[in-house]
């Protein structure tokens, strides 16, 4: 018959990271209290008979908190067989308080002191054998970091179920309250297992109500239980509660004084440490700078770095292996001759004023000048192919008359054009480019790193793909579809892992390492001051991640209305899909001058800290959130070192479900979006839109659906079918943001660290920058992803507080996005004053008078 043995404990001290080196399982692990919301089981490793439970955390069975509420009933409805109390060896005071509840179950227990190694390393002496005496239980020391003891413990755990050994002596109380216990035992007789009758005794005792309506008494017993009850209350002047919970720490202090020697005098390390990090003044300035720290390694060099690499391999064409030195080479010789044939253009026919880019005549004969002769078709090709080589041969023609008569107008004038160049040392010349030199440049060729000169080429996935579906014949609607939706799509997603594997790693160590819980306890005295509590901040820590987990972990929120409060305004963090956006937005803004502006990334990552705490303050004062807000308790754990396999673990579980998801949701909304950006009606009838044509996306189903919203849009300047589109493939996916910019633009290829994309994201938002913050603000801020709305739908489990959820959280996005409009625009002269200037200065004051205003009296408060 198969043994259950429970791990039951408080928050932090162990037990997941046990369950799992006992069980082979991966759960996560975090050093801060609440990790673990939910019990979980799994199958002990060396013996499959063995079924181990992780618990929540709890620091006691009063069943105040949902935590403590499946502890304990899954404790007391006999569910385990044994149970493994872990306690934190650093704190024995604390951690006690629990065992002496748990002990009084009648379930057969096995102490597990925890973290040994910090005890050894603080040079304290626990008396393992005169506690385990005291406590009437087994007791092993472990480690469950360091995988100590592990076996030792569990083998004690099947002896005493096997044994059914109930603890044996228990810590006593106070000898009246002794005396009272037994008298309510006696009135109890037989209707409780006689294991547990001390406990039933407690808690009727204590006139706890779930134990009254549980055993459903006679009123003769209860009225003889609360007799004795009001003699030792008015013995102790004190209510029974307190009277119980004072005798329980006597016991433990009791106990304690007899078993453990400290040898430690002043500060451990830790509490060094933190009167640092948590500083009053210095905590919150600590805490900006490493953040700005990690999001600027993370976007800044994994993202320039890693993700261009990836991005070749998997949807651009491929790496270049060996021979880079001479490629390189050439690339700067052809990229100066390039820029001296844009410059010698531009020079004649002039740049457009607003974007710095080439005007449109110049432009032309750029293209022009890049027009390649068609390949003549086979002799036995078809009359369609014949018909669109004859269609390409006119096309190439018109551009060689282009250019011909640009060649004739340029050597007529004279013309010599003036360009900037910078040399090594950062001094700008001028350089002189005549006609001559202008047909030099024009002769130089651009490398191609595969045609097998330059050395080992790789291809990569996307040019794999296209090149096998060319070989093969496939439809071209087919080969668009793949490779123009699907590879480009995913492949977005992909490309992106690898700044997402820095950041993780960081924040990783950061939470593993007890720092990130230091932070919840900074946030929470700022939090406070807005009738926040700082327990949010932890949702919104595991939402730089990803907001699933963000939203689930607001189950340790005990305060109903916190926690629908936190679930609401969690996800305005920016998470990791959110990322790209961030990278695209800041390409857009700052021309990709990284050094320049490297402070833009962590300054979105603040925007949504700023927004959860003024939706706080906002909320706070309406009808729905009034109340008082719930006291932060949550001690600071030990700083430790954590493992490189626990940090590899953390980084795993996140970055895994990004896989999975461009795998199912991305893999499928790309196909989605590829059928409604490529079929509609181009005049002809529904039907697959000609991709040659220059426009047909203005004809697709995609722009339909665009212009049928964008009105909605007008306010945050971007009242485009492109953008609009773009905000809401966003709502099916984050990731989607920018893969359907590359598709509207035709610049998939490039990812969004490419200037590119970020010159096409800015012409796509008519070239304004004020539109441009204003729409990243909107999809950083509006409801998240289809998978954390379907959480949220969960967690808020009732279908008016989900749409209350998104709906706040849409119409906050779009105020700000209006405000931010209407008046950046205003400042850089980009918009002139206008309707929604009104409606935006309307919605700045209705905001900071719902900040400002007083707290409103509620109808309870003036009737007292
Ligand atoms: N030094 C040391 N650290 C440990 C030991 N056991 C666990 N830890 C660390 O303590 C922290 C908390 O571990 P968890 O396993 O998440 O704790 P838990 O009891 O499951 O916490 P909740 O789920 O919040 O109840 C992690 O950072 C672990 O790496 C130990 O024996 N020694
Ligand atoms: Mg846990």
């Amino acid at each position: 018959m198969g043994i259950c043995i429970a791990l039951a404990g408080n928050p932090n001290c162990g037990k997941t990271t046990m369950f799992n080196d006992l069980t082979g399982a991966n759960q996560y692990v975090g050093n801060w209290p609440g990790v673990t919301v939910e019990k979980k089981e799994g199958k002990y490793t060396r013996d499959k008979d063995v079924t181990i439970t992780d618990l929540p955390g709890i620091y006691s069975l009063s069943p105040y908190s949902p935590e403590e509420i499946v502890a304990r009933d899954y404790l007391l409805e006999g569910g385990p067989d044994a149970v493994i109390n872990l306690i934190d060896a650093t704190n024995l005071e604390r951690n006690l308080y629990l065992t002496s509840q748990i002990l009084n179950l009648g379930v057969p227990v096995v102490i597990a002191l925890n973290m040994m190694d910090l005890v050894e390393k603080n040079g304290d002496k626990i008396d393992v054998a005169g506690l385990s005496k005291e406590l009437g239980c087994p007791i092993v020391p472990t480690s469950a970091l360091k995988g100590r003891g592990m076996e030792d413990v569990v083998k004690a755990a099947i002896d005493a179920a096997k044994g059914n050994k109930v603890p044996a002596t228990q810590m006593k109380f106070d000898a009246a309250v002794e005396e009272a216990l037994t008298k309510i035992e006696g009135v109890l007789g037989n209707k409780v297992p006689a294991a547990a009758a001390r406990w039933y005794a407690i808690k009727l005792f204590e006139a706890e109500d779930k134990t009254i309506t549980d055993l459903k008494l006679p009123k003769a017993d209860l009225d003889a239980i609360a007799a004795i009850r009001e003699s030792i209350e008015d013995k102790f002047d004190d209510d029974a509660e307190s009277i119980v919970t004072a005798e329980r720490y006597n016991a433990i202090s009791h106990v304690i004084d007899k078993t453990v020697k400290r040898t430690r005098t002043g500060l451990t390390t830790s509490q060094k440490i933190d009167r640092v990090v948590t500083n009053r003044w210095l905590g919150l300035p600590i805490f900006i700078v490493i953040m700005f720290f990690v999001y600027w390694l993370a976007v800044s060099v994994g993202g320039g770095v890693v993700t261009d690499w990836a991005n070749d391999g998997i949807s651009g064409d491929g790496w270049l292996y060996t021979g880079g030195a001479a490629y390189e080479e050439a690339t700067a010789e052809y990229e100066d001759a390039h820029s001296q044939v844009v410059a010698y253009v531009e020079n004649i026919l002039g740049v457009d004023e607003e974007s710095e880019l080439p005007s449109d005549e110049s432009q032309e004969v750029l293209d022009a000048l890049a027009a390649e002769e068609p390949e003549a078709p086979e002799d036995d090709a078809d009359a369609d192919a014949v018909a669109d080589y004859e269609d390409a041969m006119a096309e190439y023609e018109d551009a060689q008359a282009l250019v011909a008569d640009f060649d004739e107008q340029a050597e007529s004038t004279h013309a010599v054009a003036t360009m900037e160049v910078e040399d090594e040392d950062g001094n700008v010349e001028e350089q002189q480019i005549t006609f001559a030199d202008y047909q030099k440049a024009l002769e130089v060729e651009e490398p191609d790193p595969s045609d097998g000169t330059w050395g080992l080429w790789i291809p990569g996935l996307g040019a794999i793909i296209g090149n096998a579906m060319e070989a093969a014949d496939v439809a071209p609607w087919l080969q668009s579809l793949v490779n123009d939706g699907i590879v480009a799509g995913v492949g977005a997603v992909i490309g992106f892992i690898p700044q997402m594997v820095i950041l993780f790693l960081l924040l990783g160590i950061l939470e593993l390492c007890g720092y990130m819980s230091r932070v919840a306890f900074i946030m929470d005295r700022i939090f406070r001051k807005f009738g926040l509590s700082g327990k949010s901040f932890i949702p919104m820590l595991i939402a730089s991640g990803c907001g699933v987990p963000a939203v689930m972990s607001t189950k340790t929120i005990e305060n109903e209305m916190d926690r629908r409060m936190t679930i609401m305004t969690t996800t305005m963090i920016p998470c990791g899909a959110k990322m790209p956006i961030i990278a695209l937005v800041f390409g857009a803004l700052a021309s990709g001058d990284s050094s320049a502006t490297w402070y833009v990334a962590p300054l979105f990552y603040f925007l949504g800290v700023i927004a959860i705490i003024i939706s706080g303050i906002m909320l706070k004062k309406t009808k729905l959130f009034a109340g008082e807000t719930t006291p932060f308790v949550m001690e600071l754990p030990e700083y430790h070192m954590p493992t490189v396999k626990s940090i590899l673990l953390s980084m795993w579980e996140r970055v895994k479900g990004y896989i999975i998801k461009a795998g199912t949701i991305i893999f499928l909304s790309t196909i989605v979006i590829w059928f409604l950006m490529n079929f509609g009606d181009a005049g002809s009838g529904f039907g697959l839109l000609d991709a040659d044509e220059p426009d047909y996306m203005d004809y697709s189903l995609m722009a339909g659906l665009g212009n049928l919203l964008a009105w909605i849009f007008a306010p945050l300047g971007f009242d485009n079918w492109q953008a609009t589109a773009t905000a809401v493939t966003g709502l099916v996916a984050k990731e989607n943001v920018v893969a359907t910019v590359g598709i509207i633009t035709q610049l998939a290829d490039y990812g969004e660290a490419d200037p590119q994309l970020w010159f096409g994201f800015l012409q796509m938002l008519g070239a304004s920058k004020a539109a441009v913050v204003a729409f990243c603000a909107f999809n950083l801020l509006c409801a998240p992803c289809f998978a954390a709305m379907g959480t949220i739908r969960q967690q808020q489990n009732n279908a008016k507080w989900f749409w209350i959820t998104i709906g706040y959280m849409c119409g906050f996005a779009w105020c700000v996005g209006t405000m931010l409009y209407q008046f950046v625009g205003l400042a850089t002269g980009e918009v002139s004053f206008n309707v929604f200037t009104v409606v935006a200065i309307v919605i700045a004051a209705a905001m900071l008078f719902q900040l400002f205003r007083p707290m409103p009296k509620r109808k309870e408060e003036q009737s007292k």
